[in-house]
């Protein structure tokens, strides 16, 4: 179990693109770090630089305390994890978990201990005599997990791991690698695109934006109080509701956010007229994409059995401690600007 420490770190390519230009990060020890954002906004070459396999321009990486910054991946005490799984298909599912301690010429008994150790945690038992071929993608990604698992890694790096898999076995291998987690208790920074991904896995999340980080928090603390209009924007599903104009305005805002549960829905009264333009039923909730002469489109949640037609009129009232008032360069105001609004309005 190790920290990871990024102290002033750039990128830049030989054909002289900087895709990071100066970042600093510090990973606890333990945790379960989760590097989020769009494509092409550095996380996987993020990755790459901590596991070795890329240099970096400038900066230090620590890796539980010891200056790794110019030593080679094999020596770094970690272990990668790849969507493409990597494993040889010429070799049983044993064999390919085995292939790195034969590598390294530890003794059989030993080998073999550990092999039926990770088979265990990871429910590949049945399995360790088949090749890749004959398996599902979840199953090889385990197989993949298993190898790194023998190497014994102070820290665990995953690129993207569950991308190939489809979405019922992507919630299943979710699921196994938080159990993971809990049980060997090693730090894992995980590379993912997928927000749902992040907020399910992750102690901490950082979110990343053209090669800059925008916040790093837990994944309550950036669903709550989202420090950039970015980081509003990207974290929640659906998304944030953004309005510009005259109604930030009056909160003394560029762009102010209300995210959808958190808006009061009434057939009779309420601060915005809104039209239903079309329901989305999940089950358990609904929502509703709605249009507004004051607040433009907007989206809305409603109870699962919610009886609502397009075209149906509504009154929106956003709950006052639920507002997220953002300034003309995306940064979040502080809350006693919003605070002296709604006193100026009663509100409060
Ligand atoms: N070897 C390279 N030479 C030049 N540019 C590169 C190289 N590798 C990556 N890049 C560029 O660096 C940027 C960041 O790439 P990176 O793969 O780190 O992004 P990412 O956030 O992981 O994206 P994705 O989610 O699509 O995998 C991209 O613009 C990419 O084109």
């Amino acid at each position: 179990m190790a920290e990871v420490t990024l102290v002033d770190i750039e990128k830049t390519f030989r054909d002289n693109t900087t895709v990071i230009p100066n970042l600093n990060l510090h990973i606890e020890e333990g945790s379960f770090t989760v590097l989020v954002g769009p494509s092409g906004c550095g996380k996987s070459t993020l990755l790459r630089m901590i596991a070795g396999l890329e240099t970096v321009t400038r900066g230090s990486i620590t890796i539980g305390g010891r200056d790794v910054t110019d030593v080679e991946a094999s020596q770094r005490d970690i272990a990668m994890v790849f969507q493409s799984y990597a494993l040889f298909p010429h070799m049983t599912v044993a064999r390919n978990i085995d292939f790195g301690m034969r590598l390294a010429k530890l003794p059989a008994d030993q080998r073999q201990a550990k092999v039926a150790e990770a088979a265990r945690l990871l429910h590949l038992e049945e399995l360790l005599d088949r090749k890749p071929a004959e398996l599902s993608g979840g199953q090889r990604q385990r197989v993949a997990i298993g190898r790194a698992i023998v190497r014994n890694p102070g820290v665990f790096l995953f690129d993207e791991p569950l991308s190939n898999l489809d979405a019922a076995l992507r919630t299943k291998m979710r699921v196994e690698l938080a159990e993971l987690h809990q049980r060997l208790d090693t730090t894992m920074i995980y590379v993912t695109h997928d927000q749902i991904e992040a907020m399910t896995l992750a102690d901490c999340i950082v979110v990343m934006n053209a090669g800059r980080i925008e916040q790093v928090g837990s994944p309550m603390t950036l669903y709550q109080r989202p420090e950039t209009l970015f980081v509003a924007g990207f974290i929640g599903s659906p998304k944030m509701n953004l309005i510009d104009g005259l109604i930030a305005e009056a909160y003394g805002a560029t762009t102010l956010g209300i995210r959808p549960e958190h808006i009061d829905v009434s057939r009779e009264h309420g601060d915005w007229r809104v039209t239903v333009r079309v329901i989305e039923k999940l089950g358990a909730d609904s929502f509703a994409y709605v249009d507004s002469e004051q607040a433009g489109a907007m989206t809305v949640r409603l109870p699962g059995d919610a009886e609502m037609a397009t075209g149906d009129t509504l009154y929106l009232t956003p709950r006052p401690d639920q507002l997220h008032p953002f300034d003309a360069d995306g940064r979040r105001l502080p809350d006693e600007a919003i605070r002296r609004r709604l006193a100026s309005l009663s509100l409060v």
